[in-house]
């Protein structure tokens, strides 16, 4: 494939794009950031071929140009880019994690504009987190606007296929209704119970017992202000709606403690995991890839140290770790997060070589 790419927002998510698609020989990817410096350091590490000091004057060059701006900035980009002289027959796209807003906007313009959605990421931003498999087995969701023709569609198709993403084609209205659910709206319940740990004034110690379930819950809280400021406000009334059932699943919820039932209370729990448990696994259908890896090992010190160690030794990269429950003379269980199922399962034969401690895949 023969192409020019300008990806602009080299963050997380542009800098992992940009990266994956010069797996394509024969294309050329500049990237662009409003932030200087960002785009000094995605050319120094190698993830963008040029960074033109000219916005439009690139713009002018692609055959392919990617926003992976915060939804907020990319809109206005959008704005910007009605002015730009752009090649006859250039695709435009973004990454944005909301859909109607973006394309409300791609139909003020002139040219073929396919909203995009690359369904992985992370609580952290920035072009340090940049990694070109992140976007691997996860969904990459297409909204094709209205220049856009089939042949533009598996254009595109064929740019991104790189990525090895599992790309669907949806209609606006329908990812930000879902993307409500499994992603926006969590979003909030998270920040929120962190808000409401902060109010806790009676205990100053209860944020120390702050432990592993309160932390997976409201990981996503640390997530950037300004790229979850823009979502809220575009999905809003999507949103709105989740917020809606679920104070209605709060109140029945409080019936059910009012009532004092444990069989209901009970099968309120049982119902829950029998879904959460049936899950499509990370990787396998799940909105985002990381792999986890289980290992029962006993509080001895130094044994986080001689596993991550065993992995070093066979070049295993680990993306998070993370200890459920340790208490004096229990097994705990250690969390590795990979980044490929082929990586977690090598560390899980690693272990089996090298160490007597049970490891499964949850
Ligand atoms: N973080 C995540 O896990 C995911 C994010 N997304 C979406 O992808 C987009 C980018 O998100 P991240 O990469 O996480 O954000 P980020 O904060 O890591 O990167 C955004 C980059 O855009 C640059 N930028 C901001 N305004 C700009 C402008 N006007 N012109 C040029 N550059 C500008 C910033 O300097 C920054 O380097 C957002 O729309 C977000 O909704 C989609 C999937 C996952
Ligand atoms: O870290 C996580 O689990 C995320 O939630 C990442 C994420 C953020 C925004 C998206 O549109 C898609 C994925």
């Amino acid at each position: 494939m023969k192409a020019q790419v300008l990806v602009i927002g080299l963050g997380l998510i542009g800098g992992s794009l940009a990266k994956a698609l010069q797996r394509h020989e024969g294309i050329h990817v500049a990237g662009y950031d409003a932030d200087a410096l960002t785009a000094r350091k995605a050319f120094k590490m190698g993830i963008i071929h040029s960074s033109p000091p000219s916005l439009e004057r690139a713009a002018s060059e692609a055959d392919f140009i990617i926003f992976a701006t915060p939804v907020g900035a990319t809109v206005k980009l959008m704005e910007q880019s009605k002015f730009w002289d752009l090649k006859e027959g250039v695709i435009l796209s973004d990454t944005g994690s909301t859909k109607q807003v973006i394309m409300e906007a791609a139909e003020n313009l002139q040219h073929i504009f396919i909203g995009g959605h690359p369904m992985a990421g992370s609580h952290k931003s920035g072009v340090e987190a940049a990694k070109d498999v992140l976007f691997e087995n996860a969904f990459y969701i297409l909204t094709p606007g209205k220049l856009a023709s089939e042949a533009n569609i598996s254009q595109l198709k064929g740019l991104l296929s790189v990525t090895k993403a599992k790309i669907e084609v949806l209609a606006a209205a329908d990812h930000d209704h879902m993307t409500a659910v499994v992603s926006h709206f969590p979003h909030l319940i998270a920040a929120s119970l962190v808000h409401q740990l902060d109010k806790e004034s009676e205990y100053s110690f209860t944020r120390q017992l702050a432990a592993g379930g309160f932390r997976d819950i409201t990981r996503i809280a640390s997530s950037d202000p300004v790229m979850w400021r823009d979502i809220t406000t575009q999905n809003k009334d999507m949103i709105v709606e989740q917020m809606d059932n679920w104070m209605e699943e709060m109140q029945q919820l409080k019936y059910l403690l009012e009532q004092n039932d444990p069989h209901a209370i009970q099968q309120y729990f049982h119902q829950a995991k029998m879904v959460r448990d049936e899950l499509p696994i990370a990787g396998h259908g799940a909105l985002y890839s990381v792999f986890d890896l289980y290992i029962d090992i006993p509080d001895v010190p130094g044994i986080i140290s001689e596993l991550t160690g065993y992995l070093a030794e066979e070049q295993i990269s680990i993306v998070n770790l993370r200890i459920l429950e340790t208490r004096e003379d229990v097994f705990g269980i250690l969390v590795l997060s990979f980044q490929t199922s082929e990586d977690r399962e090598r560390a899980k034969n690693c272990f089996a070589r090298r160490t007597v401690y049970d490891s499964y895949i949850s």
